[in-house]
């Protein structure tokens, strides 16, 4: 089952120009720079772009092709943008209410008690909009999309709007969702923390084409995409955790590589994570290097060698029990060490973040 979306659209000075094949489940990031075009995309696929010649099928439903187009509001999408749209007048049990009522006679019961916890805000039903915090908000903007039993969820920078402890706050809910959630979710976002801790598919957009377009893992771990990552260049691998280091204070997680080191977030044994590793954080040794304060090594293997933004830099992806890492070091370095695919090298890795 998937999502196949066909636009071709032009504003003067931008041309949008996609034609994509998506998972029908999951998170997909719609990821890029501010101005490639995510937004008109999420505004073609809800019908409030009309393209002429466009074609969009959800799940083998035509919802616009040569003969047909589904307007905006019989498409079965709830949309939450930057900004929760909420109702000022009604309370928020009166704003979800309005989302309850939108739902098809043919649709699921979604049972509003259970929305409702999975977004935490059981507590804030008799309040107004105006009396909610930013992450509050937004948390009620989800809720009341997902009421209205959606076939397909789009998300356009839900947490843009909010400062970092809102954003660190709403998270989870959203990472629950990812858990729960039945029907795909469209995720717009320029961030790439974000999209690491909660996507599955990635669409990277760049000036109105999709760049690149598949799973998470090994659409990250792709040489010609990090040039245009920057700094942000890396991977998102799933990990085990393994066991808790108290004094510490860290938790060894582990992937098919090996052991990792992180800082322990109380997360228990046995539950899977993710975890991201920044190629700027990876340097590479022939041998196991002793005497080093970093304490995650894993062995890999050199698979490829690629071109950096600066001539002085190389990315080098690496092959590390099936799973990519990404290191990025100076030519000189490279030549230095003598790499070339199939060389086995030790991967030292400065700094790993569990982000899920
Ligand atoms: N209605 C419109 N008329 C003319 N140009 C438009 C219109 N809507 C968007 N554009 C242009 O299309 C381009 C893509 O805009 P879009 O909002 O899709 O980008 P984006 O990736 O979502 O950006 P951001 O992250 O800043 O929201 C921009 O250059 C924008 O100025």
């Amino acid at each position: 089952m998937s999502i196949e979306a066909r636009f071709k659209l032009s504003y003067p000075g931008f041309t949008l120009d996609v034609d994509l094949s998506l998972p029908a489940t999951g998170v997909t990031a719609v990821f890029g720079h501010s101005g490639s075009g995510k937004t008109t995309l999420l505004r073609a696929i809800a019908g409030l772009e009309r393209v002429p010649g466009g074609r969009l099928v959800v799940d083998g439903e035509v919802w616009q092709d040569k003969d047909a187009f589904l307007p905006t509001h019989a498409r079965p999408i709830g949309y939450v943008f930057q900004e929760a749209s909420l109702f000022p007048h009604l309370s928020v049990r009166g704003n979800l209410d309005y989302g309850r009522r939108r739902r098809p006679a043919s649709a699921d019961f979604s049972s509003f008690d259970h929305i409702v916890e999975l977004l935490g805000i059981a507590h804030l039903l008799d309040r107004k909009p105006d009396r909610l915090s930013g992450g509050e908000r937004q948390r009620v903007a989800i809720a009341r999309a997902l009421l209205t039993s959606p076939r397909l969820l789009l998300m356009d920078e839900p947490l843009a709007a909010l400062d970092h402890a809102r954003k660190e706050e709403i998270l989870p809910y959203l990472e629950q969702l990812h858990e729960e959630l039945k029907i795909p979710l469209l995720y717009v976002s320029h961030a790439p923390d974000e999209v690491a801790r909660l996507a599955d598919y990635i669409v990277v957009m760049d000036n109105g084409r999709a760049l690149a377009s598949g799973p998470l893992t090994e659409t990250l771990a792709r040489l010609d995409l990090p040039i245009r990552l920057g700094e942000d260049a890396g991977v998102v691998l799933d990990a085990v955790v393994a066991e808790h280091d108290a004094k510490w204070h860290l938790a060894g997680v582990d992937f098919s590589g090996g052991r990792l080191w992180v800082r322990d977030k109380g997360i228990e044994t046995g539950r899977h994570v993710r975890v991201r590793i920044l190629a700027r954080d990876v340097s590479l040794a022939r041998a196991k290097v002793e005497g080093t304060s970093i304490v995650n090594a894993v062995a890999a293997t050199v698979t490829a060698i690629g071109d950096d933004a600066h001539p002085a830099l190389c990315l080098v992806r690496l092959d590390c029990g099936g799973q990519p890492l990404l290191a990025r070091l100076t030519r000189r370095s490279a030549a230095a060490l003598e790499l070339a695919a199939g060389c086995a090298v030790w991967a030292q890795i400065k700094a790993v973040a569990l982000v899920g």
